[in-house]
């Protein structure tokens, strides 16, 4: 494991006051909570393309190398950091792009109590802050022929700005049409056990004699690009999600009969008649759990498609009426290189101290509106509003008119 950054030892052992203080040196930030002061910058050893986070626990004046999980940020020159709550830490890059400045360390959300208890050791969880207000996960399941790809699509086409496919990683051989990276991350088996180990999966399952799974970062670009992200699972990975701290709506969708679901998968020609045999036998006992198990929140009949997919579109909302396109976020510059953060209520204020080089001096500050802040690692943190003062003091005045 790494040395501790060698200027914080002694600050850090003197101590820092009252557990809101932030101090930033070169590339890093440490803040206080508790007894705990968190050190947040640097490169991390294990992987050198992200930020590195430390503990120095007060009261034995020792160094935690806790587990980091979550997609990590990439370093930078510097970073602010402000204590949101007690469960997580937001965390500013200096001089990057509104897409990558505002990131959250979670250091006792329930996510990391859960994951804490199951690796045994000090854990923090990175999760990145995203614009915008994207529904809840819709996780689909559903034995194997039933139409749950072919309503997927369905829904994918006539709404494809609002919804986001999460692309699972599996071990099966790739269908005729089936493209890497689009329908599946096609993988081998031990390079995904490998990648499950290193906790890159949100949840995974061996299903029909393979390994299927969703990585966190699968759900992490959905909601990146601001979409609702669909996930077409089977029981046991719906069981997982369900367990997990992703909040989601969960469907099960069913056959008319099991002579209709042989049918079907029949006629999709897909499978060898071995596989179509194993899938049809795993079918029997997937209705039972999906009809039984109290995971799933609605339950669609695939009878008629057209039926079918018009139940999906009611229970998510879509009734048929236009939906606006969503709002479009006011522009927001890049955070300046040097600047000074305060925490306003559940605003944080982003001033920059000093005009940067070749730039025009005048004061930029931003606002980060961290009140409707939804979701959070494993995953993105949604709901974060960014706007500059200019455009917040507008808006006042547009009020007062
Ligand atoms: N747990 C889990 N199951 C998955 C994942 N991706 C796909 N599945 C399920 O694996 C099963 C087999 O999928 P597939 O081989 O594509 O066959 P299909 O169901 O006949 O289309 C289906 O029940 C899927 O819902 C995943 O990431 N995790
Ligand atoms: N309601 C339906 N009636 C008849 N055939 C259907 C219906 N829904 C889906 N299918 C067909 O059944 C086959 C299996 O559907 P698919 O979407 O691939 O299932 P899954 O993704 O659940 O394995 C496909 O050939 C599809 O066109």
């Amino acid at each position: 494991m790494g040395e501790a950054p060698a200027f914080f030892v002694d600050e850090l052992q003197k101590g820092y006051g009252n557990g809101f203080d932030t101090k930033s040196k070169g590339g890093e930030t440490a803040i206080l909570m508790g007894n705990r002061t968190y050190v947040i910058g640097g490169a991390c050893e294990e992987s050198p393309l992200s930020i590195g986070v430390q503990i120095f626990d007060q009261s034995t004046g020792e160094w935690i190398y806790p587990t980091v999980l979550g997609t990590k940020p990439k370093p930078c020159k510097g970073l602010s950091a402000v204590l949101l709550s007690e469960d997580r830490i937001l965390i500013t890059k200096n001089g990057s792009t509104p897409d990558d400045f505002a990131w959250f360390l979670e250091v006792d959300t329930q996510y990391v109590r859960q994951q804490k208890k199951i690796l045994g050791t000090d854990v923090v969880a990175w999760s990145k802050g995203v614009r915008g207000y994207a529904e809840k996960p819709v996780v689909i399941s559903g034995p194997s022929g039933v139409g749950k790809g072919t309503l997927i699509s369905m829904l994918m086409k006539e709404y494809p700005s609002m919804f986001g496919f999460s692309v699972s990683h599996t071990t099966r051989a790739p269908r005729a049409m089936e493209k890497d990276g689009v329908h599946y991350h096609f993988i081998e088996r031990s390079a995904m056990e490998k990648e499950i180990e290193d906790g890159k999966f949100l949840e995974f399952a061996s299903v029909h004699g393979n390994l299927y799974g969703t990585s966190v970062e699968a759900v992490e670009v959905v909601a990146d690009d601001g979409k609702r992200c669909i996930l077409d699972i089977d029981v046991q990975g719906a069981r997982s999600v369900r367990a997990s701290s992703l909040e989601a709506i969960f469907i099960f969708v069913c056959p008319p009969s099991m002579e209709e679901l042989e049918k079907r998968l029949r006629a999709r020609g897909t499978e060898t008649e071995e596989q179509v045999r194993k899938r049809l036998r795993n079918a029997k006992a997937e209705i039972e759990q999906g009809q039984s198990s109290g995971i799933f929140d609605h339950m669609l009949y695939n009878d008629n498609l057209e039926e079918c997919y018009k139940s999906l579109k009611n229970l998510l909302g879509l009734d048929g009426t236009v939906t606006a396109p969503p709002k479009s976020s006011p522009k927001v510059v890049d955070l300046p290189m040097d600047h000074s953060v305060a925490k306003i209520d559940h605003r944080i204020i982003i001033n920059s101290k000093t005009p940067e080089l070749g730039k025009a001096s005048t004061n930029i500050r931003i606002v980060l509106d961290v009140s409707s802040l939804k979701g959070g690692a494993p995953g993105r943190t949604r709901g974060l509003d960014i706007y500059t003062m200019d455009s917040f003091l507008d808006g006042l005045a547009g009020i007062n008119h």
